[in-house]
């Protein structure tokens, strides 16, 4: 077995070693047979018999882990005492705090922080309630909200499981953008209800990011809670992901000389992702796009149990073609997944057009691995760190929250979205754009400031932002400074 570059975490094995009759090139050997890598290796006890060492392994995942540690169990003298994965050691006691800003070191700062005097800003909040975005948290604070139902492509694992994604989600808030998030995960999965929830917390936060929530559910919930709060509300898995994916595009075609207008693009996953990709797509001059779900294509005239297929199928799919996905990618110069792992095989690629892209963006395992697609694709991204061109809406949402919290915008447009993502396909200037550089990194620190003056721009342009002084740049276009709030 050999270990793919997907390898996603590592392990330590605390290792007893037997000082007679182990040997550390057997454990060496045992490693390596099973594809695995070793990284690190520490002595943490030693005595006059025996020796205690910590060996870290990259590994692929828990079945690759246990073949490790039945290879290395079985060498003569080694007792495994102890494994344990890296990524679970991080994610102990969860992946966010709460701070104060201010301490409080004495009597007169606790009477300011607390009672007596913050009873005097409760009351001016009272007199004028916008007030809040300048006294209160409100200002820098957004809620991520999920009912667990489609947590990235695991499906519907409920609110305690989907925990670490929206936790992650709020870390990459703070890091990329300086906003404060906090993550929410309800226990219900009724569309008036998590309609209710969110309105009856909106008052502490600035925004709210959906996250995860199925569709079609999440297309009510999202249009319901834009109409009847005064803050913006951003479906991530729609928007998020639509932005980076045109931004991604509009590079990827740049490369092979194609114009979106003639290009004949498939979508795979007509769900929460694959809607809003579509619609921006089409947004962006795109003509030809089938969507593929479950049962095949998407087409007119057939009835289709939501009103969001109902209303796909009549703006999509020209041609009227019908079938499966290896029948409608036939000459498809775009394959886009937002389905599920393994979607796409080699044989559906090599009946796409000459220069075939494919984004095969299902979290955590793509419709197609690049091992596999690579010497049949011409560009190809996925949604994950661990390739290149990483498709992930983590490269949308900071900078739009940071944008629309600083001009105070009542929501997100489509004027917004489309700045957005034209900001994020020119970080990649004329001369870096190749097949594996058709996005910026995650890591690229102009990427949030980028997008967030473009949102900006946009937001006054729409007549959405409602600070009248409009706020000054952070950092500058193309500067790699740390935002920090
Ligand atoms: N890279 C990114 O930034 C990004 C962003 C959002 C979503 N995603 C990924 O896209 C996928 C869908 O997310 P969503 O929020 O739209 O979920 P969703 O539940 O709203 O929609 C998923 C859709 O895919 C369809 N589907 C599932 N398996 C399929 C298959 N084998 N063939 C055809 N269709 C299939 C489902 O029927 C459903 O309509 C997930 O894997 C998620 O991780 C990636
Ligand atoms: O969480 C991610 O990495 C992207 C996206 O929101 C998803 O649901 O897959
Ligand atoms: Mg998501």
């Amino acid at each position: 077995m050999s270990i793919p570059s997907g390898a996603h975490t590592s392990i330590i094995l605390r290792l007893e070693l037997d000082k007679e009759t182990a040997s550390f090139g057997q454990i060496a050997t045992a490693v390596s047979d099973t594809g695995g890598d070793i990284i690190a290796i520490d002595v943490s006890r030693s005595d006059k018999t025996t020796t205690v060492r910590d060996i870290t392994v990259n590994v692929y995942d828990q079945k690759h882990t246990d073949l490790i540690v039945k290879a290395v169990g079985a060498v003569p003298g080694v007792k495994v005492i102890h494994v344990s994965d890296q990524t679970f050691l991080l994610h102990i006691g969860g992946k966010l705090e709460t701070m104060p800003k201010t301490p409080i070191k004495n009597r007169d700062d606790l009477s300011r922080v607390y009672t007596p005097g913050v009873a005097r800003v409760c009351m001016a909040i009272h007199e004028k309630p916008s007030r809040a975005h300048s006294l209160t948290i409100k200002r820098n604070t957004i809620a991520v909200v999920s009912d667990g139902s489609a947590v990235l492509g695991l499906g519907n694992i409920g609110p305690e499981a989907a925990m670490p994604v929206m936790e992650g989600k709020a870390v990459l808030f703070k890091q990329f953008a300086g906003v404060d998030a906090f993550p929410i995960c309800l226990d219900t999965q009724d569309t008036e209800e998590i309609i209710a929830a969110v309105k009856a917390i909106a008052p502490s936060f600035g925004g709210i990011n959906l996250e995860d929530i199925s569709s079609p559910r999440c297309f009510e919930i999202e249009r319901r809670l834009i109409e009847e709060l005064d803050i913006p509300v951003f479906h991530d898995d729609q928007h998020g992901t639509a932005v980076v994916l045109l931004a991604g595009l509009l590079n990827a075609v740049k490369l092979v000389g194609k114009s979106l207008e003639q290009c004949k693009v498939v979508v795979c996953g007509i769900g929460a992702a694959g809607i809003a990709c579509s619609k921006m797509l089409i947004a962006a001059g795109v003509r030809n796009i089938i969507g593929v779900d479950r049962a095949g294509a998407i087409v007119r005239g057939e009835t289709y149990p939501n009103e969001a297929w109902q209303w796909y199928a009549e703006h999509t799919n020209p041609d009227c073609l019908s079938g499966t996905l290896s029948e409608v990618i036939r000459g498809a110069d775009v394959f886009i997944g937002v389905s599920g792992p393994g979607v796409l095989k080699v044989q559906d690629i090599q009946r796409m057009a000459a220069d075939p892209i494919v984004f095969a963006m299902a979290n955590p395992t793509p419709e197609i691995s690049p091992e596999e697609a690579e010497p049949y694709v011409r560009v190809m991204a996925t949604g994950r760190s661990d390739y290149p061109n990483q498709i992930n809406n983590v490269l949308c949402f900071p900078g739009i929250f940071r944008g629309v919290l600083d001009c105070r915008a009542s929501r997100v447009t489509e004027e917004m979205k489309l700045a957005a993502a034209k900001a994020i396909a020119a970080v990649v200037s004329d001369e870096e754009l190749s097949e594996y550089y058709i996005i910026p990194s995650v890591f690229n620190q102009s990427v949030v400031e980028r997008v967030r003056e473009a949102v900006i721009e946009a937001a006054y342009a729409s007549g959405v932002a409602r600070k009248t002084a409009r706020p000054d740049s952070a950092a500058g276009a193309g500067k790699t400074v740390q935002i920090t709030r």
